[in-house]
């Protein structure tokens, strides 16, 4: 599953396929026909962004800068359909290109940088289109004027009311993408794209972060003797008992059937281990009670620190899932982290 940074980036490099496609076809052709006309300049500038094109036709799809790339080809693009339209004996037509700057730079930069490339580019081309090709009769001059003013309003705003719906449409199907149905919590995938902002800051700051797996003791029993729909309840029971134990800037995901993953940013070991003790103590005193049946759920959790057990998501799941085992052959209901793994195992070839 693509996280949204990389969704974006894909969506960005289909749109700017296509932009080179029509360059490189768009070029040849305008190329061709200035020639012709005796536009020296404008084909020489035609033949470039045909040849440039051609150059960022494979490696859009693969480059790491992306955006720079797009910047540095629609910056000179655009100036180029301006100065088309300031050379000498160029068709005035040629303003019909200044519309498409919005679209273009919405759908490849964005709200935001898009809006302000646009403005500019679009100011250049009403100014020089005035100074080339406005002249005579007043009224129609501005009926000429308001013509093109509005049109570019129309053409900048859908292009606004577009993207601005599309990021959020995208940011939605994100979110519902990154979170499990039953508990409303967040599943692997938000796990493991907030790991990776937790373990560069982690790693910069040399801050603590821990990994922790809960699972749930002899849950298979609560499915047999009470049914699935109490088993779901405990899970939704277990997910808001958490939550609310922890702070928000700690991640409490599912990670799978009756187990939770938690991400704790910025604790040492010492206190995430009693902060989870805590939890597990504190839900091991409290009864659940859902359709007139009370429980008691306790659960077991195994713990691994970033750095010391590991520097990735899969190496730290991995010691909290042996940590965990250990925790359920210890008699459950029980927390192990890195201090108390060797005392435990002692304990259990002892036994
Ligand atoms: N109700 C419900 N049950 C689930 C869900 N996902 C997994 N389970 C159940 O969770 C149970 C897990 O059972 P086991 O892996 O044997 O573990 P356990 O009974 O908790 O025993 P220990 O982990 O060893 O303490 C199985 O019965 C699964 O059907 C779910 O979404 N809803």
């Amino acid at each position: 599953m693509l996280n949204s940074l990389e969704q974006n980036v894909q969506y960005r490099r289909s749109v700017m396929r296509v932009l080179l496609l029509l360059t490189m076809v768009g070029g040849v052709i305008f190329s061709i026909l200035n020639i012709y006309r005796g536009l020296w300049s404008l084909a020489a500038v035609e033949s470039v962004f045909g040849l440039f094109a051609f150059f960022l036709w494979h490696r859009i799809m693969q480059t790491m800068h992306l955006q720079r790339w797009v910047t540095i080809y629609l910056l000179p693009l655009f100036s180029a359909m301006v100065y088309a339209m300031y050379v000498p004996n160029s068709a005035g037509s040629i303003f019909v290109w200044i519309l498409t700057i919005p679209v273009i730079s919405y759908l490849l930069m964005g709200r935001k940088q898009g809006f302000w490339v646009s403005l500019f580019f679009i100011i250049s081309g009403i100014t020089v289109y005035h100074f080339r090709f406005i002249e005579g009769d007043i009224a129609i001059n501005i009926a000429n004027s308001l013509n093109i003013i509005i049109s570019v309003c129309v053409i900048t705003s859908l292009a606004h009311v577009y993207e601005v719906n599309r990021e959020k449409n995208e940011e939605r199907l994100l979110d519902l993408a990154g979170t499990d149905k039953l508990t409303g919590l967040g599943n692997r995938m938000k796990l493991a794209e907030t790991f990776t902002l937790y373990a560069e800051y982690a790693k910069r700051h040399k801050s603590p972060l821990a990994v922790v797996l809960f699972d749930l003791d002899f849950f298979k029993k609560i499915n047999d003797q009470h049914g699935h729909h109490v088993g779901d309840a405990g899970l939704r029971y277990i997910a808001n008992f958490i939550q609310a134990r922890v702070r928000k800037t700690d991640l409490l995901s599912r990670f799978g059937g009756e187990e939770f993953a938690l991400l704790i940013a910025g604790s040492s070991e010492v206190n995430c281990f009693k902060q989870v003790d805590s939890i597990r103590q504190e839900l091991a005193d409290t009864h659940f009670t859902h359709d007139d049946i009370t429980l008691t759920i306790t659960v077991s959790a195994g713990m691994a620190m970033y750095g010391k057990d590991g520097d990735n998501l899969e190496a730290l799941l991995l010691k909290a899932d042996q940590r965990l085992y250990q925790a359920k052959d210890n008699g459950r209901n029980c927390v192990v982290d890195s201090n108390n793994q060797q005392a435990i195992e002692a304990t259990l070839q002892t036994q």
